[in-house]
């Protein structure tokens, strides 16, 4: 018997960010929308723990412990009293390093394709709590939808949206280390004082209306910056989109997956085409969102 679940990538279409913390991560007011880039990981009963992954970036995914739905799969049965004896396969298809949560997304699918496969019982907020433990990202990939998360983007509330956003993603040819974006950050404010993150109002009042044309005025990156000075050719692919039409460029989260907001499907489309053609990313993508969280598939 075979539990498997499908998660949903993120883009941040809101990423404040404050200074740092004494514990070294960055309060936030992290708005998340899930996206429709799926991956899917289903759990088998087996001798013992054991991780394999498939898809175009699987050699980048590591295969032992330090994998964040082995991760998922010990921290639930530690708590449970149980063997984590279970064979975790990952079909990825969000890209690794890419600032769009595919090792938060394996990490909550394991967490809930253990959860069925044992029968645990476990309330909603166990499993938020196991969530959070496991990275800041990590709750968000559980619940999906739009939500505003808090602290360092683990303490979520749910949000309104009133209608779909066409997206158009465009994959780099190399990933960026989160920590890393985060220390460029913090190297970039040296010398400034950092405002308090705080959630925009015209952005939750274009994210609740559906209104595309509002949400591009809005969505901001603060880590945007440490991005493309890491990672310079960022700007090319930047550009490349907004002459495709799109409505608003940005870096997804920590990148350097770039996301396009476009007005509708055939925008979206006619952006992608661009994208494809520049010649400034490896490959490209379209999805919409939001879309529902982690969901066991019948
Ligand atoms: C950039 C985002 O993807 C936006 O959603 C997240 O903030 C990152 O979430 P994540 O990948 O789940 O990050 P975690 O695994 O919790 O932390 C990885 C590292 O990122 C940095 N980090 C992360 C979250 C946060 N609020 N402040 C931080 O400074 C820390 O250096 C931390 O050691
Ligand atoms: N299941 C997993 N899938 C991908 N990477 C994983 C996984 N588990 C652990 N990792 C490690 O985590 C690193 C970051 O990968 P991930 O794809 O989660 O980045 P990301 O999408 O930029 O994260 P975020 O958007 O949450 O900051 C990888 O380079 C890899 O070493």
């Amino acid at each position: 018997m075979s539990v498997t679940v499908r998660v949903p990538a993120k883009v941040n279409v809101q990423l404040a960010v404050g200074a740092a913390r004494p514990d070294g991560f960055h309060d936030l007011a992290n708005v998340f929308l899930a996206v429709g880039l799926y991956d899917e990981v289903t759990v088998t009963p087996a001798e013992e723990l054991r991780v394999t992954c498939e898809g175009p970036d699987a050699g980048q995914v590591p295969l032992d412990h330090t994998n964040l739905a082995a991760r998922a799969a010990v921290a639930l049965a530690r708590r449970r009293g149980i063997e984590p004896a279970v064979h975790i396969h990952i079909a990825k298809d969000i890209p690794v390093a890419g600032g769009m949560a595919g090792g938060s997304a394996d990490g909550a699918g394991a967490l809930l394709a253990c959860d069925a496969l044992w029968a645990t019982g476990a309330p909603r907020a166990e499993l938020l709590a196991v969530c959070a433990e496991l990275g800041s990202d990590v709750p968000f990939s559980l619940v999906g939808g739009a939500a505003l998360g808090v602290g360092r983007g683990e303490r979520l509330t749910a949000l309104e949206t009133g209608g779909g956003f066409h997206w158009v993603f465009a994959m780099a040819e190399r990933g960026l280390s989160t920590p890393a974006v985060f220390r460029e950050f913090d190297r970039l404010a040296e010398g400034r004082r950092i405002p308090e993150p705080v959630a925009s109002r015209e952005l939750l009042q274009a994210l609740a209306a559906g209104d595309a044309e509002a949400l591009a005025a809005a969505v901001s990156n603060d880590l945007q910056p440490a991005a493309l000075s890491l990672f310079p050719e960022l700007a090319d692919t930047l550009e490349a989109g907004r002459a495709g039409g799109a409505l608003t460029a940005l870096v997804s989260g920590s990148g350097p997956t770039t996301a396009f907001l476009a007005r509708d499907a055939e925008s979206a489309e006619k952006v992608a085409q661009t994208l494809r053609a520049s010649g400034t990313c490896r490959t490209v993508r379209t999805a919409t969102g939001p879309v529902p969280g982690a969901t066991v598939l019948p």
